[in-house]
This record gives structure tokens, C-alpha cells and sequence, in this order.
């Protein structure tokens, strides 16, 4: 096994998140979204398994962002000229991400939920 190409492949995939980080928005958000539902599990106290499911999610979604981000990038690079192929391969790079988000948030709540209740009542 080559070790220094190991830790090469890990820096350029380091470059590409700190890439996506700085030009994406997007990611930027979810990035910030996981803090504070990080920030909101500790405070909430969540099991082992909740914190197994919410790590999965945030993975899930980084990646999808991820993946995203290079399909735009391709698409760019393929041609700069507005083609409606073009526009539906990143809307549903788009959606992609929005299906995935829009699940965690759905059980992001049905973890979340019932706890603040206990807590409030
Ligand atoms: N070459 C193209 N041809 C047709 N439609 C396009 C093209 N490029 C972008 N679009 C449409 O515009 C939308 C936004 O594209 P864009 O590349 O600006 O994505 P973005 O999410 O705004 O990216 P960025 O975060 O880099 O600004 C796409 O989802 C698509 O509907």
C-alpha cells in the first residue's frame, strides 16, 4: 500500500470540501444547520443511537452537497451556453440534496420533538 498517495487522495478530497465550503452557499448553510442541531443535541441530550442517526444525516447531506457542487462543476466545464439538459442535470443534482435534507429534517423532528415536549410539560 502506498501511504503518501493514501494522504494525497485525503488532501485533495480536503480541497475539495474547503472548495465547496467557500464557493457554495448551500453548503455553508448546512454546514451552520449542524452546528446548531449539534448545539441542540447536547442541550436536549440525545441516546448513542440518536446521535448514530444524526452524524449519519449530516454525513448524508454534506455528501450530497458534495456531489452536487462536482456536478455542477462538470456540467460548467462540458459548456458555459445555456442547454435545457444542462438545466435538468442540476436541478436534479438540486433535488438530489433537497430530498435528502428535507428527510433529515422530517426525523430530525421526530427525534427532537417529543423530547422538548417532556421537557416542557
Ligand atoms: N448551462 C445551463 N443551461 C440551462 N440552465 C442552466 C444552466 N446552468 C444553470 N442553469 C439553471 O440555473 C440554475 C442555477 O444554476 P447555477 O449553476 O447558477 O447553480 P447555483 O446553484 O446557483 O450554483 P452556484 O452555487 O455555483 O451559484 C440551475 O439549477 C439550472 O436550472
Amino acid at each position: 500500500m502506498d501511504v503518501r498517495k493514501l494522504f494525497r487522495s485525503f488532501r485533495y478530497a480536503w480541497r475539495g470540501i474547503v472548495h465547496a465550503f467557500g464557493r457554495e452557499q448551500n453548503f455553508r448553510f448546512h454546514v451552520l444547520a449542524a452546528l446548531i442541531v449539534t448545539a441542540a443535541g447536547w442541550v436536549t441530550g440525545l441516546s448513542t443511537s440518536e446521535w448514530l442517526i444524526v452524524i449519519l444525516l449530516f454525513g448524508g447531506v454534506f455528501a450530497l452537497e458534495l456531489v452536487n457542487t462536482a456536478i455542477e462543476r462538470v456540467v460548467d466545464l462540458v459548456s458555459r451556453e445555456h442547454h435545457p439538459l444542462a438545466g435538468q442535470a442540476k436541478d436534479v443534482a438540486a433535488g438530489a440534496v433537497l430530498a435528502f435534507a428535507v428527510a433529515s429534517a422530517v426525523i430530525g423532528c421526530i427525534i427532537f420533538i417529543p423530547k422538548w415536549m417532556n421537557l416542557l410539560f
